[in-house]
């Protein structure tokens, strides 16, 4: 049986556990028969090679990606500016690709892709979205023959990590995020995930292959959970509200509306329970009406186990000599809606003794600190900007509460 060539481009927390998975005695990947052969590093130390001394080590992952004798790649390193002519270089040797970089996918995905089909070879990337939660895989496969109006998820596993230790573990912002850091959740800059960078990423991932649109940063509401306070949460249980941070796509105005932000949620939605570094996303859909699929969304072994799905599935078109292909749901979206059209109920910490009149308070309360929190009819993004200007010492924090 001819075996399959494996060039893994990064050995930190996915790369080792792609090599942890394909070292464990497995019928199926044993069946496929791949051979690890090559493996970039920043740095090429005795211990890594005394670990893989069946891998040759490299620093430079160009010479992976031309060498000829390789068939798949597999990019765990990260970045853009030095993976995209790496995977550019590999896809049009003839290469497959996997990856499980959501910053390159939503930035170059579109190109990648054209030249993958151009080339005939398979551009994968489910690990890049949701980590171990099979997402892209449902939405192609059991989805194809639907119509999905709504997703609603948990994206990003670092931010869900810190509200979960600060709510529950009475832990601060800053010490849940190093111990995020520490358990490999978390980017090289964590601030991708804390800002909401890195959960706008997979959004745009999600919205291209569900809804077949191909938003740019600027077309995506983004906010990030910094700033947050241990009273918001105890300010949300006032009204039956956990606060989680949330990915969502649906239609406003006929339009599609993207947003990354903390949102107060109910406490009976099903992402109310899906806490630390778990993903977990609503589909609402014709057929299916209403789905979650939820699992964990960091971390070593949960992600390779994405990156060894893909590459199994390379694995078996390359024996059964077919190109794996991973087509979107549609190929023409709906027009996306400006970011500061889009409506929603606000939650607001407010600093002073009074509320002014001008805002659309619908319920309010005083937490022990002395900081009046407020829930708001629904308004635009436009409005709260203009309250954020007008009032920029007062308004201490607002977000969206999510409407069912
Ligand atoms: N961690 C997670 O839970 C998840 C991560 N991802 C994505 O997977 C990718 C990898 O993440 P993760 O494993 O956490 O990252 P790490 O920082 O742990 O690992 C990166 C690896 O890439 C190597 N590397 C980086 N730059 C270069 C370079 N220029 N040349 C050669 N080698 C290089 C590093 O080498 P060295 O070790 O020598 O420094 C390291 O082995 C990222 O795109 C990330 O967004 C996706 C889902 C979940
Ligand atoms: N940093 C990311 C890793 C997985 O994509 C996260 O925390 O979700």
């Amino acid at each position: 049986m001819n075996t399959i060539n494996v060039g893994i481009l990064g050995l930190g927390t996915v790369g080792a556990g792609v090599l942890t998975i394909l070292r464990q005695p497995h019928p199926d990947l044993a069946g496929l028969n791949f051979r690890v052969t090559r493996a970039a590093v920043r740095h090429v130390t005795a211990a890594r090679e005394q670990k893989y001394p069946e891998i040759a080590l490299t620093t430079e992952p160009q010479s992976i990606v031309t060498d000829p004798h390789i068939q798949v790649v597999v990019e765990v390193m990260g970045g853009v500016e030095s993976t995209w002519p790496l995977l550019k270089t590999a896809l049009t040797q003839g290469k497959h690709v996997i990856t499980a970089n959501k910053d390159l996918i939503a930035q170059h995905g579109d190109e990648l892709s054209t030249i993958a089909r151009a080339h005939s070879v398979a551009l994968f990337y489910e690990a890049a979205v949701m980590g171990g939660v099979p997402i892209l895989h449902t939405l192609t496969h059991t989805y194809a023959n639907d119509r999905i109006h709504r997703l609603v998820g948990i994206a990003n596993g670092t931010s869900n990590f810190i509200l979960s230790q600060m709510h529950q573990a009475g832990r601060t912002y800053q010490e849940a995020l190093t111990l995020a850091q520490q358990k490999g959740f978390a980017e090289a800059d964590p601030i991708n995930d804390v800002a909401g960078i890195d959960a706008a990423y997979k959004l745009t991932i999600l919205a291209r292959v569900a809804f077949g649109v191909h938003p740019s940063a600027q077309d995506i509401n983004c906010q990030g959970i910094a700033g947050l306070s241990p009273t918001d949460f105890t300010a949300a249980t006032h009204w039956y509200q956990v606060i989680k941070p949330l990915i969502v796509a649906d239609q406003q105005q006929g339009s599609l509306a993207l947003t990354v932000s903390p949102f107060a949620i109910s406490q009976n939605h099903p992402l109310s329970r899906i806490d630390n570094e778990n993903n977990g996303i609503v589909i609402n859909s014709v057929n299916f009406q209403e789905m979650l699929l939820a699992g964990p969304g960091a971390g070593a072994l949960p992600t390779a186990g994405s990156v060894i799905a893909d590459l199994a599935t390379v694995g078996h078109a390359i024996q059964a000599q077919r190109v794996p292909v991973f087509a979107p749901l549609i190929a023409v979206g709906p027009s996306l809606l400006p970011p500061e059209a889009y409506r929603a109920q606000r939650f607001l910490a407010w600093q002073g003794s009074t509320l002014p009149d001008t805002l659309p308070v619908i319920d309010r309360q005083i937490s022990a600190n002395g900081i009046i929190y407020a829930l708001t009819q629904s308004v635009s993004v436009a409005e709260v900007r203009l309250w954020q200007e007008k009032y920029p010492t007062q308004l201490l924090r607002q977000f969206p509460v999510l409407s069912d």
